[in-house]
């Protein structure tokens, strides 16, 4: 459990962070979980690996891979513990597998749509997303980036550094810089944290405003996510919450104390309605959001039943 407890600190705090990387993680904790259990019945069995998925994904609401990976990798049928734990085992490494792929394949497949001279805007620090632009310049493709800050935890620094580490021009900008630049801009490319079932996206704060410029602008507005960030609670009408990140993030505490008449708020996500996405790159190929659905029936295998 200590594994477990550490994982899900990491992931509160932000030290794990990035759905990919969060739902990586979420199965590498229930897969050793397993692995170490001592237990002598399957109910005993059952019952730990049932609190450690929901221990596990009530770190963080919003990233829809952390449920989807927790679910996929704590699967098994046997009704017997040594079974039971060798299906977890085997599922959890799948995962961690199909998801090291997925990130290889919607690089390739996302960077067939980048042309030479392309000026990327991008938003946070996406693998998903960085795959793709890291591509089409190994690919050859003489292409530059701007990259916002991404506040209030700035993890445009990560992004930046990461294309700098590749030699890729990149221009740093304010949040509220993006659409003074994106006449400059021919794409804009982000990550996922959900994909809803009616093809709405759910991604890092102030996404919405890089699809609202792209969409005045006549820019090219682009999602790389995997197949495992779209939501199958949505089809039932569950919302996807926004998670609700302290304030002490935004402002110094002490300094808050003294405006008595002052609150903060800071959301860490926000919506972009699929009216303004143009593609969504998935390792299962490029699809419109309209087929957020079919993903969900087809390629995650849920049934109406389970959820
Ligand atoms: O899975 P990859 O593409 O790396 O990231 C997907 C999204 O996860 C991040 O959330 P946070 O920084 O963990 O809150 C960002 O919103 C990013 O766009």
């Amino acid at each position: 459990m200590q594994k477990v407890q550490e994982t899900a600190e990491k992931i509160r705090t932000m030290e794990i962070r990035g759905a990919g990387r969060i739902a990586k993680a979420a199965a590498e904790a229930i897969r050793d979980y397993a692995a170490g259990l001592d237990v002598t019945s399957m109910e005993e069995f059952s019952a730990k690996i049932r609190e450690v998925s929901d221990f596990l994904i009530s770190t963080r609401p919003t990233a829809v891979s952390l449920p989807n990976a927790v679910k996929l990798a704590s699967k098994y049928s046997s009704g017997n513990v040594e079974d039971a734990r060798q299906e977890i085992i085997t599922n959890a490494n799948l995962f961690i597998e199909r998801a090291d792929r997925a990130l290889g394949k919607i690089g390739k497949i996302g960077s067939r749509r980048i042309r030479d001279g392309d000026v990327i805007m991008t938003h946070c620090n996406s693998h998903a997303a960085l795959s793709i632009i890291t591509t089409a310049f190994e690919d050859g493709k003489n292409i530059s980036v701007y990259s916002t800050e991404s506040r209030p935890r700035c993890q445009g620094l990560l992004t930046i550094q990461h294309l700098n580490d590749f030699g890729i021009p990149t221009t740093l900008i304010v949040d509220s810089a993006v659409r003074y630049y994106m006449k400059d801009v021919d794409k804009v490319i982000v990550g996922a944290d959900a994909i809803a079932a009616n093809g709405a996206l759910v991604n890092k704060i102030g996404t919405s405003q890089l699809a609202l410029a792209a969409h005045e602008a006549r820019k090219s507005f682009m999602v790389a996510a995997e197949t495992f960030k779209f939501s199958p609670s949505t089809i039932v009408g569950n919302p996807i919450e926004i998670e609700e990140r302290d304030a002490e993030e935004v402002i110094d505490p002490a300094v808050l104390k003294e405006l008595s008449h002052v609150q903060v708020k800071n959301p860490a996500f926000d919506f972009t309605p699929a009216e303004y996405i143009d593609m969504i790159v998935t390792d299962i190929g490029i699809i419109p959001p309209a087929m957020a659905y079919t993903v969900i029936k087809e390629h995650l295998g849920w049934e109406l039943g389970e959820i």
